[in-house]
């Protein structure tokens, strides 16, 4: 059994299936060994049965005495002989005899002189046959009492089997505990292993930080080291700069008492600043004064160039106008009549002044009633007169001066007039481009630089613009927010200051203007707005006039004066007589052109009732002359009217006539020649300057 265990033990893995195993394997050989015990026990019995029966009566007696006696009197019932007794017989003497004598029982006795029956001393008759049953009784006695023994033997046996299977299940328990302390040891191993593992990766963790300190140690070292270096370095500064201050010390003595010298120079020095400043006042005393000189100067230079003046601009030939379709059944004087009237035909025009650039010449054929053509020339003059090659820059130079004189506080009017798309706009508003842009913005950039210059002399501007259009004989705000403007605006005239003249257009959009570039976006807002309809004579003919104006308010404060300019820039609707502007058979485009007409002709009117004045020998404004006084006729158109101040006497007034450079439009160019002559023959009075006096 203990080699059956040990076997196992060694074989197996340590498992509890493997302990289960065992213990099924022990409980088969106790099966087994029970099974044999069991089979040996019939054989034993009978083995006894069969020897009393077979064996010689003296030779059973003797062997009956033997044992029996043994066993009845001097022995215990023997108990069954154990597994492990049986294995161990080779070595257990004490127990090898006693199994021995108990197997003896079953032995077939051996012959014995002692015990051999004593047959010769037999008594014969009765008492041979007494003897023999009282010997038969005896054995029948002893056969008895050996069943008896073998009863108990059995039982003993039975009870030391159990016993033997409680020590077998002991020590299958004990094996289980084995396996349950293996298993445990094998844990222990593992949690033990970890713990060495976690222990080994810890001391590898300790290991780099050591590394890390060390490496951080050593480099506290060299900065350590390059400190002291750098120590001693700056203890060296130190002593140079020790004797460096000692030197400046040195020198700051020598300068101080320099500095003392200098005092004394200085206070010298500050009277004559005090003459120096009296001399400066007394300079910019003397500079205002000139300010006004060149003002007058300024004033009589236009007056020379005359209160109302033409230029006349003929713009270049375009793409389109190569385009320009016939218009069936217009007759235009001074027009062939042969039918050579073609499309995009370019007028005769020329500049003879290559000088003064003051004359134009237009020349046409007509026929004669005999058929016989006939070639004239129509020859204008005005102030200045522009080819189409004159840029944008070019003309509004000869203007600049009537900017300068808004500036120094006398109202300005410039005109552009001529028939539709002879480039009005053009020359008025321009392009986007430093190049292309009009008179407007350049006008405007020059009063703000014109301003500028003034502020170092004492003189304060305001700036502020209205931009407005008349159509229909109506007003429109241009720069009204929201909807097209739908209120109704009216024309004041009134004293501002209680002396300076101004007018006013009630509830119209005043914007203040700080920089040049403002205007730009009123000329976009007001564009957007304007009325705009097509006509045979241009599809974005504008049949409104449109009036920017700017009002330059100063204020001097050296001298308190103020002085109040206004400077009209005017777009006027196109000139074109009403057979022209293809409006005929429209009732709204009659309207627009008869209205248009009748403001332009009322203008015409005004400025030639301002020249009968003047020719009279009559200022039409001096009230008090009352002499050759003729009435202007301002309030015929709205236009006029609103012009009234920028108009009259104490104004600087200017008119570029546009032309068109087709011949197509020759017709129209004489008529607007001969308006703008007309104009220019007129002489206004002499422009009074709006000043006003120390408030
Ligand atoms: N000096 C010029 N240089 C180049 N292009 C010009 C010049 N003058 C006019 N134009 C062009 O001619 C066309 C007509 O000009 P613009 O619209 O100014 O005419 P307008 O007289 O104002 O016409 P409307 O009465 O219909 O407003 C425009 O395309 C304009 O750009």
């Amino acid at each position: 059994m203990s080699r059956l265990l040990r076997t196992n033990n060694a074989e197996l893995p340590p498992t509890v299936s493997a302990t289960r195993m065992n213990k099924r394997k022990l409980a088969t050989e106790d099966d087994d060994d029970l099974e044999a015990e069991a089979l040996d026990q019939p054989r034993k019995l009978p083995a006894i049965g069969t020897c009393t029966s077979v064996r010689p009566l003296v030779a059973s007696r003797t062997a009956l005495n033997r044992p029996i006696t043994t066993a009845s009197t001097s022995q215990p019932p023997s108990r069954p002989p154990s597994r492990t007794a049986r294995h161990d017989l080779p070595r257990a003497n004490g127990s090898t005899s006693r199994t021995r004598t108990t197997r003896a029982t079953s032995a077939p006795p051996k012959p014995s002189t002692s015990i051999r029956p004593p047959m010769m001393r037999v008594p014969s008759g009765t008492s041979t046959h007494g003897m023999i049953a009282r010997e038969m009784d005896a054995e029948r006695a002893k056969l008895s009492q050996l069943a008896a023994n073998h009863l108990a033997l059995s039982r003993e046996l039975a009870s030391a089997k159990e016993i033997e299977l409680d020590k077998r299940r002991a020590l299958v328990d004990a094996a289980d505990e084995l396996e349950r302390m293996r298993l445990k040891h094998q844990r222990e191993i593992v949690d033990l292993e970890l713990e060495v593992a976690r222990r080994a990766r810890e001391a590898r963790e300790r290991e780099e930080d050591l590394k890390d300190v060390q490496e951080d140690l050593e480099s506290a070292r060299e900065t350590v080291a390059k400190l002291k270096l750098e120590l001693a370095q700056h203890a060296n500064t130190q002593v140079t700069l020790h004797a460096q201050i000692e030197a400046l010390q040195e020198e700051k003595s020598a300068v101080q008492k320099q500095l003392d010298e200098v005092s004394s120079a200085s206070s010298k020095s500050a009277l004559e600043y005090a003459d120096a400043r009296r001399r400066i006042e007394q300079l910019e005393i003397e500079a205002r004064e000139a300010e006004m000189v060149r003002r007058k100067l300024h004033n009589m230079v236009q007056e020379l160039k005359g209160n109302i003046r033409v230029f006349c601009r003929v713009r270049p030939v375009l793409p389109h106008d190569l385009m320009t379709p016939v218009i069936p059944g217009l007759r235009r004087s001074g027009s062939s009549t042969d039918g050579s009237e073609e499309r995009g035909a370019i007028a005769e025009i020329s500049f003879p002044d290559k000088r003064d650039h003051r004359e134009i010449v237009l020349s046409s054929t007509s026929s004669n009633a005999m058929g016989q053509e006939r070639k004239e020339f129509h020859s204008f003059s005005f102030d200045r007169v522009f080819e189409p090659e004159a840029t944008q820059r070019e003309v509004f130079e000869e203007i600049s001066l009537l900017a300068q004189s808004c500036v120094d506080g006398y109202n300005v009017c410039i005109f552009a007039y001529g028939q539709t798309g002879s480039g009005k706009s053009f020359t008025m508003e321009g392009g986007s481009t430093e190049a292309t842009m009009g008179m407007i913005p350049r006008a405007v950039n020059e009063v703000f630089r014109a301003a500028e210059a003034l502020q170092d002399k004492g003189w304060e501007y305001k700036l502020e613009g209205q931009f407005l259009e008349i159509y229909n004989e109506t007003i429109n705000d241009l720069l009204g927010k929201g909807e097209f403007d739908k209120k109704k605006h009216d024309i004041k005239h009134e004293k501002l200051h209680g002396s300076i003249p101004s007018t006013r257009v009630t509830d119209i959009t005043i914007h203040p203007l700080s920089t040049p570039h403002q205007v730009t976006t009123l000329l976009q807002l007001a564009n957007s707005r304007r009325t705009v309809a097509a006509t045979l004579m241009n599809s974005r003919s504008s049949r409104s006039h449109s009036v920017f104006t700017l009002r330059v308010a100063g204020y001097n404060e050296h001298t308190g004066t103020r002085c109040e300019g206004c400077l009209n820039l005017v777009d006027l609707a196109g000139s074109e007589r009403l057979s022209m502007s293809g409006a005929a058979g429209d009732k709204e485009r009659l309207k627009e052109t008869q209205s248009i007409n009748k403001s332009l002709s009322a203008l015409g009117d005004v400025i030639a009732a301002l020249g009968e004045s003047q020719t009279r020998g009559g200022e039409r404004d001096s009230k008090a002359s009352g002499v050759g006084e003729k009435h202007v006729p301002y309030r015929n158109s709205k236009l006029t009217y609103l012009l009234q101040n920028s108009l009259s006497g104490n104004s600087k007034t200017l008119m570029i006539l546009n032309l068109s450079p087709l011949a197509a439009h020759l017709g129209e160019s004489l008529t607007s020649l001969r308006f703008a002559t007309k104009v220019n023959n007129t002489t206004i009075g002499t422009a009074k300057k709006q000043l006003r006096g120390t408030s």
